[in-house]
Order: structure tokens, then C-alpha cells, then sequence
């Protein structure tokens, strides 16, 4: 055999590569003593929803007043205190929404409601006029400081944008004093636009000549948030940045530095925690990552996240398919089966190895809880491929094993375990496991937990026409008599069965019933040795039905029979039954 070297693939695409340049060649961060490497998240941030605005403005068809209020009630309930409601200035409808969540009185005291505006005078006017009424108001403002945006939209200088922004911000504090009484707690949020491809030292210009006009104090926070408006960094130079930021700006105690990833890069999630490492106090995203383009940062897996760090998200994630449906019908989008967390098939395995590890680590599971009182929360969870409990979602354990032609012995005996609680012995499960993986090949897709019974069913309990199938088998039990002798040791048996439809009564005596059956149907010139017996009860009650499971040699051929029945003695009967059916099938 000849084995391959350190290889290393020289061979240029096709590619315009040669069209882009390194982001930081454009926008260096000059920070070799950061600090938000070795950090750790050890509390949630401030989670600010902005599935009504950046969610909102980012969907084919807008929400209507119906479901825009759907989603705002769903905020609340999860736990969500701060939501930005809309872009009131932008139409009468979004004026109107804003409207009436005031009017109807919905938001909680508690609950931060912001609305977002250009820095342009008539637009801030009617954002403000929009939000008189709400227990607690801010009012975001924008504006673009990107080169690109001072260059190609605006045709601004430094100080032109600055100045929009400092502009912006007076009007917003007199318009503010003039039409809010002491009714409302009113707060400012100002956003440089695209701040990861501003200059750090202009971001950071402008910011603080805002907070020249704001004033911040101790009673006069101010939010500032580092968007990252499109995502065209690795999170660790974001994160340099929102560091570099925390560290310079002055009056920092009495900012909340807020940071707004989108996912262009796929990296939102880890862009937002190494902010978070690097000193940012408060997050914007959305749910399932609804927003602009690629989406805001999914505040789901945000929270998720950390609570599988123990780490308590402050958000209630409990019944993640409630949400899943909400957003689902607020944004008239479909949540992807792999989203982290929210899903459908993100607990489930399919594979073997997989499938086998979760069903072992679910059993150690139990008998540790069991071990522990059964206190749940005393037992770390630690079941492999499972970063997370499903139930604490609100999923069932159903799904997590799902049988395809990728599956094992262990998924099927997970699902014949937990959908209709037989235990298989090992052997047992690698034979049933191979049929099943015939079925598959055969049929091409998933054998559900149903179909996964139909097989069994057809293959060792053929006699059973509870499942709607046709029986077959050669033999068929329909009575035994036992009596004990009086040695105490020996047992005679007299047998009813069919053979081929025809009646049949058989006797024997054996060092025990199972023997004693065994020399019964030897009579039949059926040579049978057993090799391995295992039982179990299915329920519990007068009415408890025994599974029993026997490995033999029937004629010379090894395979398992499984019996199931109201008495542990007739299951064991039927089970031999079931392996010489089984062995006899082609020949009869
Ligand atoms: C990164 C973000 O997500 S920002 C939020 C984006 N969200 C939205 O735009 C949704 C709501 N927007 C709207 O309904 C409209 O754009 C409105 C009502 C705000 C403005 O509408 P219009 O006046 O027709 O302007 P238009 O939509 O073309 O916006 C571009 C204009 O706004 C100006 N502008 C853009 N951002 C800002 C800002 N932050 N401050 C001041 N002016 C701005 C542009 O320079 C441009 O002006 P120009 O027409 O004089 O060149
Ligand atoms: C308005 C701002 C915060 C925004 O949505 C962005 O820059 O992405
Ligand atoms: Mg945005």
C-alpha cells in the first residue's frame, strides 16, 4: 500500500478574487493588548429585540398590524424588556401600530419601547409624536459613517457626517422635552450605521460629540450601538473593535455599548459573544435571525447558548416550537430544520454511532438521576451529540433517534425501547437491525417508529394480526398444559399448536417447562438448542404482559425468536415458536 504525504492543493479558481482586498488592509485595529480573549460571558447581556424593525423591514411582506402585535406579545411573554417597535415615520400603518400598542395600553412598565429614525427633522418629529403615551421611550437615531456611505450616498465630509449626527440628536432632545411629560421615561440610542467600516477614531469622534448633546449621567444613560450593518469581518476584529471602543470612550459608565451583528459571514452568533467578551453590554437581534440580507444575529441561539454554560439567558426558551410557530406565521418564512436549537431535526440522529451513544447516554442518564432521588438538576447533563436537553425546549425525547439506511442497532433498539418498551438483547438488536436495514436500502427513506413495529411485528411475531398483517408461519401456538412432577424438577408438557393449519397434540416431559417444549417439538424432527433466554415485564398491573426473547439453533441456523403475552411461561413458548417459524419459513 502506498500512502499519501502532507498534500497541499495548488490550483488557482476562476474566481475574481483578485476584486476584494483584506478587510483589515482597509480598516486596521491597533490593539495587541486586548483583553476580550480570556474573558468569559458569566451573566446575559441586555437583549434588545428588533424583529419588528430590522426583522420587519427585511421581510417580502411586511407584518399587518395583526401580526406585528403577535409578535410583540410574544416578545413579552418570553421575557424580552427592550423592543424596538418600528420605523413609526416610515408610513401611516407603522405610525398606527406604534399607536395603538400605546393606546391599548400592552406595554408593560417594565418593557423599553424604541423606535428607529433618520436624522432628518420631520422624521424625528413624527417618531417622537408616535411614542407619546409609552411608560418608557428611546428614540434610535442614525445615520451612515462609513467612507463609502460619506463618499457615494451622502456626499458628506467628516464633519458634515458628524454633524448630522450631532444635529440629529439635538432635535431629538428638544422635540423630546417639549412634547414628553414626566408620564414617560424617555431615553436616546444613537447608531453610527455600518461602524465596523468607519475609522475607529471618527466612530469614536462621533459618538462622543453625540454625547456632548446628551449629557449622559447617572440618571441619563445613553445607548450607543456598534453595528455591524453587514458583516465583513472575522468576530475577533469586531470584537478588537467594540474593545477599542469600550476602553476610549469617555463617560463609559454611564453608556451601555450595544452591538448589532448581521450574518453576511455566517458569524453573527460568534461576532455578538466575543463583543460581549470585549465589553459590549447589550445585544440586538432577532429571533431565528430574521433580518436584512442574511439576517440580524438569532437571539435564540444567543441565549441558548449561554444557557448550556449554565449561564441564565433571563429569556424563557421553554416551548420552542410555540415561538418557532409565531415567527413562522408573523414573518411568513420558514424556520430551517438545522437552525441551532429551534429546528426539527436538531435533536434527532440518525446515524449509527450517533443513535447508539445517545441511547446509552440516556440510559446513564436515568440511572444517575434515579442514583441522585431523582433530582434532575443535580445530574449535569451529559448525553453525547445532545449539547442540550430537548425537554428543557419543550421537546419530547420521540425524535431524538430516527431509523434510516444510516442507522444502527442502537436507534432501532432506542425506538423499540421507547415507543413500545422492549428491551432487545445486544444479539437480538444487530439481527432485527439488519432487516431493517434491508427494509431501508430497499425503500430508500426514513422507517418511522410505526413502520419500525410493522417490521418487527412481520418478522418475529407472525401469528399477531393486531397490526393489520397476514400472518404466516408454519407453526401456530394455541394452548399448553403444564404440570409440575412430583420430583419437583421435571416438568410435562401437552402442546396444542398447528402445523400447516392442521391441529396438533404434542406431549413431553423436561428438566423444565422450556425443555420440556423444546422435546415437544422435537417430536416433529424440529432440532432445537436453546442459547441465550432473556425477559422482561412490559407494564406493570394485574394485566402485565411479559416480553421473552430466545436465541437458538434451530436445524443447525441461529437466529432469535421474540414471544409476548400475558404469562412469562407462553412468552417463552412463543418466542421458540417465533425462531422456528423463523428458521423453517423458507423451507415450508
Ligand atoms: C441599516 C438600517 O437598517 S437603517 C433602517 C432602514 N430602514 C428603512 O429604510 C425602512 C423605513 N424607511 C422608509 O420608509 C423611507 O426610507 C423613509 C421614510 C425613512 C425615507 O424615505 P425617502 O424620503 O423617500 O428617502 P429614501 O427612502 O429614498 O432614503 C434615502 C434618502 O434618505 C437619506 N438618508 C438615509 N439615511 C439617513 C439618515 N440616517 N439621516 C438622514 N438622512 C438619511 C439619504 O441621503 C437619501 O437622501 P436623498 O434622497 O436626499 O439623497
Ligand atoms: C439602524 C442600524 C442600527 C442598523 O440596523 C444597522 O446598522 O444594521
Ligand atoms: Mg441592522
Amino acid at each position: 500500500m502506498k500512502t499519501a504525504g502532507r498534500t497541499t492543493y495548488q490550483a488557482p479558481s476562476a474566481m475574481p478574487v483578485a476584486k476584494y482586498r483584506p478587510f483589515l488592509d482597509v480598516n486596521p485595529v491597533d490593539l495587541p493588548d486586548r483583553t476580550w480573549p480570556t474573558r468569559r460571558i458569566t451573566r446575559a447581556p441586555r437583549w434588545l429585540s428588533t424583529d419588528l424593525r430590522d426583522g420587519n423591514q427585511a421581510l417580502i411582506e411586511p407584518m399587518d398590524p395583526a401580526r406585528k402585535r403577535a409578535m410583540f406579545d410574544l416578545l413579552i411573554a418570553m421575557g424580552y424588556k427592550e423592543i424596538e417597535i418600528g420605523f413609526p415615520a416610515a408610513s401611516q400603518t407603522d405610525f398606527d401600530f406604534v399607536r395603538q400598542l400605546i393606546e391599548d395600553e400592552a406595554i408593560p412598565g417594565d418593557v423599553v419601547v424604541s423606535a428607529l429614525t433618520q436624522s432628518r427633522e420631520d422624521l424625528i418629529h413624527r417618531t417622537i409624536d408616535a411614542l407619546v403615551g409609552a411608560p418608557r421611550a428611546n428614540v434610535h437615531l442614525y445615520n451612515a459613517t462609513a467612507p463609502v456611505f460619506r463618499d457615494v450616498v451622502f456626499r458628506a465630509d467628516r464633519d458634515a457626517t458628524k454633524e448630522l449626527a450631532v444635529s440629529g440628536t439635538r432635535e431629538v432632545l428638544a422635540y423630546a422635552e417639549k412634547i414628553f411629560d414626566d408620564d414617560t421615561v424617555f431615553g436616546y440610542q444613537y447608531s453610527p450605521e455600518i461602524f465596523v467600516d468607519t475609522e475607529l477614531d471618527f466612530a469614536l469622534e462621533v459618538c462622543e460629540a453625540v454625547m456632548d448633546v446628551w449629557q449622559p449621567s447617572a440618571e441619563r444613560e445613553i445607548i450607543l450601538n456598534l453595528p455591524a450593518t453587514v458583516e465583513r469581518c472575522t468576530p475577533n476584529v469586531y470584537a478588537d473593535q467594540i474593545e477599542y471602543m469600550s476602553r476610549n470612550l469617555s463617560r463609559r459608565q454611564y453608556i451601555a455599548l450595544s452591538v448589532h451583528p448581521h450574518n453576511d459571514r455566517g458569524t453573527a452568533v460568534a461576532s455578538a459573544e466575543l463583543a460581549v467578551m470585549a465589553g459590549a453590554d447589550r445585544v440586538e437581534g432577532c429571533l431565528f435571525g430574521q433580518g436584512e440580507r442574511t439576517g440580524n444575529v438569532d437571539l435564540l441561539t444567543l441565549g441558548m447558548n449561554l444557557m448550556t454554560q449554565g449561564v441564565d439567558p433571563e429569556i424563557d426558551f421553554s416551548d420552542v416550537d410555540h415561538v418557532r410557530r409565531v415567527v413562522e406565521q408573523c414573518t411568513r418564512m420558514d424556520v430551517h430544520p438545522r437552525h441551532p436549537y429551534g429546528g426539527d431535526l436538531v435533536y434527532t440522529a440518525f446515524s449509527g454511532s450517533h443513535q447508539d451513544a445517545i441511547a446509552k447516554g440516556m440510559v446513564r442518564r436515568e440511572a444517575d438521576i434515579a442514583a441522585a432521588g431523582g433530582d434532575e438538576n443535580a445530574v449535569a447533563w451529559n448525553v453525547p451529540y445532545l449539547p442540550v436537553d430537548p425537554h428543557d425546549l419543550g421537546r419530547n425525547y420521540e425524535a431524538i433517534v430516527r431509523v434510516n439506511s444510516q442507522s444502527g442497532k442502537g436507534g432501532v433498539a432506542y425506538l423499540m425501547s421507547s415507543t413500545r418498551h422492549l428491551e432487545l438483547p445486544r444479539r437480538l438488536q444487530i439481527e432485527l437491525s439488519q432487516i431493517v436495514q434491508r427494509h431501508s436500502e430497499v425503500g430508500g427513506g426514513e422507517i418511522t417508529a410505526e413502520s419500525l413495529w410493522q417490521i418487527f411485528a412481520d418478522e418475529y411475531l407472525p401469528a399477531s394480526t393486531a397490526e393489520g398483517l397476514k400472518p404466516w408461519g408454519r407453526f401456530s401456538l394455541r394452548g399448553t398444559t403444564v404440570t409440575t412432577a412430583d420430583d419437583g424438577e421435571h416438568a410435562t408438557l401437552t402442546v396444542n399448536l398447528t402445523d400447516h393449519g392442521e391441529d396438533r397434540v404434542l406431549a413431553a416431559t423436561g428438566n423444565g417447562p422450556i425443555d420440556a417444549f423444546v422435546k415437544a417439538l422435537g417430536q416433529l424432527e424440529i432440532d432445537i438448542h436453546v442459547l441465550d433466554f432473556a425477559e422482561h415485564a412490559l407494564s406493570t398491573g394485574g394485566d402485565a404482559t411479559a416480553a421473552a426473547y430466545i436465541e437458538a439453533e434451530v436445524n443447525g441456523q441461529v437466529l432469535w425468536g421474540v414471544g409476548i403475552d400475558p404469562s412469562i411461561t407462553t412468552a417463552s413458548f412463543k418466542a421458540i415458536i417465533s425462531a422456528v417459524n423463523r428458521a423453517v419459513r423458507d423451507a415450508s
